[in-house]
């Protein structure tokens, strides 16, 4: 079997890391992990983590780090098997360490998008939120206005996406994210990418991963927001 290889994609809401997990997924066959989606699927199937993760997640707080580990690593823990592609986990050093401890990670990207960018971005992010496809007016519109390419039906707009919301969710993330990216830094697997778009950086991680792990033209490629 080919060498499994497990990376993680962090960077400020908005800075491109559903977009760039998409394209990574579709280009390499990677399993695209969102714990994002996942903890949402929780709160639809109203399962104890995700009853419990909505009490945050409606006040715009973070899901307690023993919530999250209690999501996601049992999951992980089923895709020995695969190579995957994770998005939003770590949010916070406990969150780090505990993954640390369940695998090894090949490569971390970090994302690294001015404020400017991250605001015009979301005030016109829409979502599909049964599959989690995203979308944004200007960039990559649906088809059809408002409505999902795939399924039609309608696309919703997250509240915290709204700009009052973003100043605080971007300190929040600096603050929390510095001690997880000196620690990657200190493994030497972090790799930062810069700019105000995607399709300039895309180049830049397509060709850094292509030397890290064979590209495949598969067409099944997964978007699960956790297996
Ligand atoms: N204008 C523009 N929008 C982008 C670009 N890259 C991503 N987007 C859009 O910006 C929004 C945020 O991207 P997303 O991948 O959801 O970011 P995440 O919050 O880091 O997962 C979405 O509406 C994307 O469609 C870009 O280069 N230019
Ligand atoms: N590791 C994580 C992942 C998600 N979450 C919660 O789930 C929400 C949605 O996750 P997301 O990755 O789609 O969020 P954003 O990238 O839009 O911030 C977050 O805003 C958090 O409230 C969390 O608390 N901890």
């Amino acid at each position: 079997m080919a060498k499994l290889f497990r990376a993680v994609i962090m960077g400020p809401p908005g800075s491109g890391k559903g977009t760039i997990s998409e394209r990574i997924a579709q280009r390499f066959g990677l399993t695209h992990l969102s714990s994002g989606d996942f903890v949402r699927e929780n709160i639809a199937a109203n399962t104890d983590a995700g009853v419990l993760a909505k009490t945050y997640i409606e006040r715009g707080l973070l899901v307690p780090d023993h919530v999250m580990t209690r999501l996601l690593l049992p999951r992980l823990e089923e895709m020995t098997r695969h190579s995957w592609l994770m998005d939003g986990f770590p949010r916070t050093l406990a969150q780090a360490k505990a993954l640390n401890s369940t695998c090894d990670l090949d490569l971390v990207i970090s994302l690294n998008i001015p404020y400017e960018t991250l605001k015009d971005r979301l005030s016109d992010r829409w979502i599909h939120p049964a599959s989690g496809r995203v979308y944004n007016m200007g960039f990559n519109p649906p088809r059809v206005q408002g409505r999902d390419d795939i399924s039609g039906e309608p696309l919703i707009h997250h509240d915290d996406d709204k700009p009052e919301a973003l100043v605080a969710r971007l300190r929040q993330y600096k603050d929390l994210a510095k001690p997880i990216i000196n620690l990657y830094k200190s493994k030497g697997i972090l790799h930062t990418f810069s700019g105000t778009d995607t399709d300039r950086i895309w180049p830049y991680i397509n060709s850094l991963l292509s030397t890290k792990i064979p590209s495949t033209s598969q067409t099944d490629t997964q978007r699960i927001p956790m297996p």
